[in-house]
């Protein structure tokens, strides 16, 4: 079994859980209730800077306890004074060590966009990452059929979300696209080895057509990253390592926001 298999069987039996302890109607009753969701895309697609989008990780399954996290809304409060555009929260909770009681409070301590990333695999997720608050929802190609995805990112938008569709090569970039992607993550870790290849940004992004926003997942480790992914075409960076093992988060998200806003790079930007 790969590692997303083994992941999308665990989110299987949690999701049974949940939906047998909380209906459907239940989760539409709250989210009717939450703020509206805010927009995105302008926030991630600055001519002027790419956007850093930092995320709150204990685990992973490539390298196993990361950082306890007691309190992910210090976490993400800090993440916001350092600049960050959006706040990622993992909520799958078997290898990340996540859960919906971490996106709500993040979501009640910063006011900037949320994104719930966990493996949807059915519509109740995506209401309930509504009905707690989110503003974009992870939709992963390689986990959804082709009409279901397509279906998914409709639900996401229609519910006034914005869906960041991740894709690991060209053919997925394809997928995502005839899907009704507006955003597009490429995520640099292949799902089957763990591995992280930096030069798959490089390799996919041309291949995203121009309007769709591009984002660089995974494997950033400093400022030099970040500039090497938006000269390669980055509108936005996604961090969680780097600034979850760090003693510094603000200032370590400063830096690398700073490094999207180089003036090197505007040339490239435009
Ligand atoms: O992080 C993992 O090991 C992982 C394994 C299998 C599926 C997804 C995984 N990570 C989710 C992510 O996409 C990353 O958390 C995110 O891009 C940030 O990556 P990083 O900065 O390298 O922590």
């Amino acid at each position: 079994m790969s590692v997303l298999d083994d992941i999308l069987a665990g989110v299987r039996e949690d999701l049974a859980e949940r939906e047998a302890a909380t209906p459907l109607s239940a989760l539409k009753e709250r989210a009717a209730r939450v703020p509206e969701a805010t927009e995105c895309l302008s926030r991630l697609r600055d001519e002027q800077a790419v956007a850093v989008i930092a995320e709150v990780k204990r685990s992973s399954p490539s390298a196993g306890a990361l950082a306890s996290i007691a309190d992910p809304a210090a976490l993400a409060a800090e993440y916001e004074k350092g600049g960050a555009a959006v706040i990622s929260v993992l909520t799958e909770q078997r290898r990340f060590r996540g859960s919906l009681a971490d996106l709500d409070a993040v979501r009640g301590a910063v006011d900037i966009p949320v994104l719930r990333k966990d493996f949807v695999v059915s519509p109740y997720q995506i209401w309930e990452a509504r009905a707690h608050g989110a503003d974009l929802v992870l939709l992963i190609v390689a986990a959804l059929e082709q009409t279901v995805l397509t279906s998914y990112i409709e639900r996401v938008h229609s519910l006034g979300m914005t869906a960041l569709v991740e894709v690991h090569g060209p053919e997925e970039v394809a997928r995502a696209v005839d899907a009704g992607a507006r955003v597009i993550g490429v995520n640099a870790r292949n799902l089957k080895t763990l591995e992280v290849d930096r030069g798959t940004f490089a390799r996919v992004a041309p291949l995203i057509p121009d309007g769709i926003v591009r984002i660089a997942e995974s494997g950033v480790r400093g400022p030099h990253d970040v500039m090497d992914f938006a000269r390669s075409g980055a509108d936005a960076v996604l961090v969680g390592e780097a600034l979850v093992t760090d003693d510094a988060p603000r200032e370590s998200v400063a830096d690398l926001v700073a490094a999207g806003a180089h003036p090197s790079l505007r040339a490239v930007r435009h």
